[in-house]
């Protein structure tokens, strides 16, 4: 008698067990599970909600686009019964799941309520229980429309918009695909300025409601200062791509005066970034055809005439020589500065370009960098990528080139200029003084510098070329040669060159 007790209280607790695992894998326990669902939902009044595909003037409803997104978004989407397997737009290679539209309905829960979502014939169908409704309704179709927009921005392609000659057709701005390669992480700086980076721009992503509250206009601006070929436009494209924002690169010798200016922001969309460049060039121009106030007045026209979602750029080599109107909190709120190539960052360089990630040659390295030689970002990088078939070769190189940058060294330019007390300013800064090796180069001097550079003045001196830098007989490549060479100089205007180059620290300053 105990036995056969035993036997039946065992057999329950294992059907007890079984039977709900059993059901919940197997077509009949969906069966029962959507029966229950409906049995219950038959208790309830429901408030039932159309959204048809196309609006009276037969154009697609741009709700019911939005909705499809975010149903297809949905965990429950991928257990629906139906779904199709489509190829990405413009990536044949990529697969999407997307909800057959044959009468499913797909369920959602949203602030612990449920709601079903119903695919008729040319519309959608949103059904929630009639005394929910007021309670969730706006928020979730907010939550809808929220969860879109961060989907489409998330596949949207980037475009670079460039500012043409007026034409009536195309309008003021050209654009193409934008397809930089460089990220944040790939640029050079001290990591954690670049986290600092990421960090504001992301919580200026999330801000719209914090701005508004506060009754300012939603967008950021940023001053990139620093020599040339310290990788200041790279950076811009990183940020452009971390926020995914459409970049307008502002040229401002194109412009005829303040209000073909402020015209052409006009054109911009929201979501953007504007991007000056050498705006300490163009300012310094006496024969710009915009002057300081029209310059001024676009930093802070954008914002109350252009709409919002905006982040500017701005790009100088020297801050010191731009009036400080322009520089004021609020015109500009953050300032990272683009420093010379110091021993850290020679050392992301060799690793990333060299695979390197230890050498002989680096405390040879690491010393003449203490000797105060310093050399762009770029003109280290290229040397690398020159030699990247003997990264042996590359060192010895970059050392000669380092060592005729401490020889040719006039002397420093630095700045007394205090900072302002509220800033919040992050410093990196490069040490001290050591001897400089010789006879580091094996083949002849100039051997693994690009051919273009080998001869391009290998008779001239630091004195006859202007920013070439002469090591035994041979050019040391400026990095406007070696932009030359590999065709990345802009043919804009030419640029002044590594003007503050011994102030080698890493700097944000957030006002
Ligand atoms: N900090 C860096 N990190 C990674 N790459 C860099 C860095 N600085 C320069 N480079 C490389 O050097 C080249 C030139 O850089 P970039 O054009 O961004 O410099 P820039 O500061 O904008 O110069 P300019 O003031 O002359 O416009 C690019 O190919 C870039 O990849
Ligand atoms: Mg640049």
């Amino acid at each position: 008698m105990i036995l056969a007790t035993l036997v039946v209280f065992v057999l329950v607790v294992i059907g007890f067990w079984l039977i709900p695992r059993v059901l919940s894998r197997t077509a009949v326990g969906h069966f029962l599970q959507s029966m229950w669902r409906d049995l219950e939902e038959c208790f309830h009044r429901h408030q039932i909600y159309k959204i048809p595909k196309f609006n009276q003037q037969m154009q697609e409803n741009q709700v019911y686009r939005k909705v499809l997104t975010y149903l297809n978004s949905l965990p429950s989407a991928e257990d629906s019964d139906f779904v199709n397997l489509l190829s990405g737009n413009n990536k044949p290679n990529e697969i999407n799941l997307v909800i057959d539209s044959a009468n499913q309905v797909v369920s959602d829960t949203y602030l612990g309520s449920q709601i079903f979502w119903k695919f008729e014939k040319d519309c959608l169908v949103l059904k929630m229980r009639r005394r929910e409704k007021r309670r969730i309704l706006s928020s979730y179709l907010q939550h809808v429309h929220n969860v879109t927009d961060e989907i489409e921005q998330k596949k949207k392609e980037i475009r670079l918009y460039i500012n043409a000659v007026n034409e009536p057709e195309n309008g003021r701005w050209i654009s193409v695909p934008f397809g930089h390669p460089a990220t944040i992480d790939t640029s050079v700086l001290d990591s954690d300025l670049k986290n600092k980076m990421k960090s504001d721009l992301e919580s200026f992503l999330k801000s719209e409601q914090y701005y508004h509250r506060l009754g300012r206009v939603w967008k950021r601006s940023y001053l990139l200062y620093g020599p040339s070929g310290t990788g200041k436009s790279s950076f811009i494209a990183g940020m452009a791509k971390f926020l995914r924002y459409d970049i307008y690169d502002v040229d401002l010798t194109k412009i005829t005066n303040d209000s073909d200016l402020k015209l052409l922001l006009l054109q911009t969309t929201r979501r953007s970034m504007i991007v000056v460049e050498d705006l300490d060039r163009y300012l310094l121009d006496k024969s710009a055809a915009v002057n300081l106030s029209g310059i001024l007045n676009f930093m802070d026209g954008i914002i109350s005439s252009c709409g919002e979602e905006r982040v500017m750029v701005f790009t100088v080599s020297n801050k010191e020589q731009v009036d400080p109107a322009v520089l004021r909190p609020g015109r500009i709120d953050v300032h990272v500065h683009f420093p010379l190539c110091d021993f850290p960052a020679f050392k992301t360089l060799a690793n990333s370009h060299l695979g390197l990630k230890e050498h002989k040659l680096f405390p040879q390295v690491e010393e003449i960098f203490q000797t105060g030689a310093s050399l762009t970002p770029a003109e280290i990088g290229e040397i690398m990528i020159f030699n990247r078939g003997s990264p042996t070769r590359a060192l010895k190189n970059v050392i000669s080139a380092l060592k005729s940058n401490t020889d040719s060294k006039v002397v420093p330019v630095t700045s007394n200029k205090k900072e302002e007390p509220f800033r919040l300013t992050h410093s990196v800064s490069v040490g001290g003084a050591l001897g400089v090796p010789s006879g580091l180069l094996d083949h002849g001097g100039s051997v693994g510098l690009p051919p273009r550079l080998m001869h391009s003045g290998s008779a001239r001196t630091v004195e006859e070329s202007r920013g070439s830098r002469s090591f035994r007989g041979e050019s040391i490549p400026t990095v406007k040669e070696i932009k030359k060479f590999y065709g990345l100089l802009k043919t804009k205007t030419s640029k002044k060159e590594n003007i503050d180059k011994e102030n080698s620290r890493h700097e944000v300053s957030v006002f």
